[in-house]
């Protein structure tokens, strides 16, 4: 794909997204969120690729969505502009659903859809100068298609709280409601960043895939005996695969295992 508002590059097994439309602080239109679509579904294909850091150029990670686009789907007929909001959902889910890991890596402020793409994303670190708000109700809108990612982020009580504020709080506060797992000075971001990454990078590519399943499909179960089959079927399956077979048997002999080589 040629993409227009997005840059991908890929080097040493990860590959950064970058949004890049920073005059409008990377609000994003349908085109964004169409690139934004095929890019993390062909990513989560390609076998080059073991992780993904989702970045933006510019002062702000994301603006959300493009108020002049919202605008122009209200006009629309009521299927059209719901067949566009199912585009944004279906965007967010090709994220979250992506099979390789990806660290929102927020260099600036995140607002309203920005957080849902930030919350989409399986670790996120942020910049202490960094805002965060979900805008939506000053707008007249809610923060919809966000909410599944959202809500699990930040939890129930701070979802009631900022969603119907719309107040703007600081990195500190996102760090501290468990919205992002960390933040840092503006010129630590990179070697943070980094750091993540070479943990991801260093685990069995496997047990990394699997284990981003696990924590989708076990939370907010109840621990029920078909739980417990469940997570017991999938040790027994990892450890008898062939990365199990070779983690275990490289820590018992002393070497690196062989997705290292
Ligand atoms: C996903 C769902 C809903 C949404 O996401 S609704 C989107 C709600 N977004 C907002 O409320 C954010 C609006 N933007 C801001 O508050 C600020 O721009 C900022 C992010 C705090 C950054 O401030 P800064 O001072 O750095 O930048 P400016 O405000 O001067 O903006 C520069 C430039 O960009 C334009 N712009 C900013 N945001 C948007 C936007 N969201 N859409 C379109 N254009 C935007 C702004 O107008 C400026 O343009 P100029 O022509 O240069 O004036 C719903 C669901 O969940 O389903």
């Amino acid at each position: 794909m040629d993409y227009q508002t997005l840059s991908i590059s890929i080097a040493d097994k990860l590959a950064t997204v970058t949004l890049n439309r920073p005059d409008v602080r990377n609000a994003f239109n349908e085109q964004t969120i169409n690139e934004l679509t095929v890019a993390f579904n062909e990513l989560g294909r390609d076998d080059v690729v073991r992780a993904i850091v989702l970045a933006a150029n510019g002062p702000a990670f994301c603006a959300g969505a493009d108020l002049n686009w919202m605008k122009k789907m209200a006009g629309y007929t009521h299927a059209e502009n719901n067949a566009d909001a199912m585009q944004l959902a279906q965007m967010l889910r090709a994220i979250y659903l992506c099979p390789k890991p990806v660290v929102a890596k927020v260099q600036g402020d995140c607002y309203a859809g920005g957080m849902g793409l930030v919350a989409a994303c399986d670790i996120a670190v942020a910049v202490e100068e960094a805002n965060f708000c979900l805008s939506e109700a000053k707008l007249g809108l809610i923060p919809a298609t966000i909410s599944p990612y959202v809500i699990k982020a930040m939890g129930e009580n701070a979802a009631r709280r900022y969603f119907l504020t719309a107040e703007r709080f600081s990195a500190r506060e996102a760090h501290r409601i468990g919205f992002v797992h960390e933040t840092v000075g503006a010129d630590a971001l990179d070697a943070k960043v980094n750091e993540i990454v070479k943990a991801l990078l260093t685990n069995s590519p496997n047990a990394v895939k699997e284990a981003k399943v696990l924590v989708r499909e076990v939370v907010n179960q109840p621990v029920s005996d078909a739980l417990l089959a469940d997570t017991a079927l999938r040790i027994a399956q990892i450890r008898a695969s062939e990365q199990g077979r070779e983690g275990v048997q490289s820590f018992l002999e002393k070497r690196k295992p062989n997705w290292l080589n």
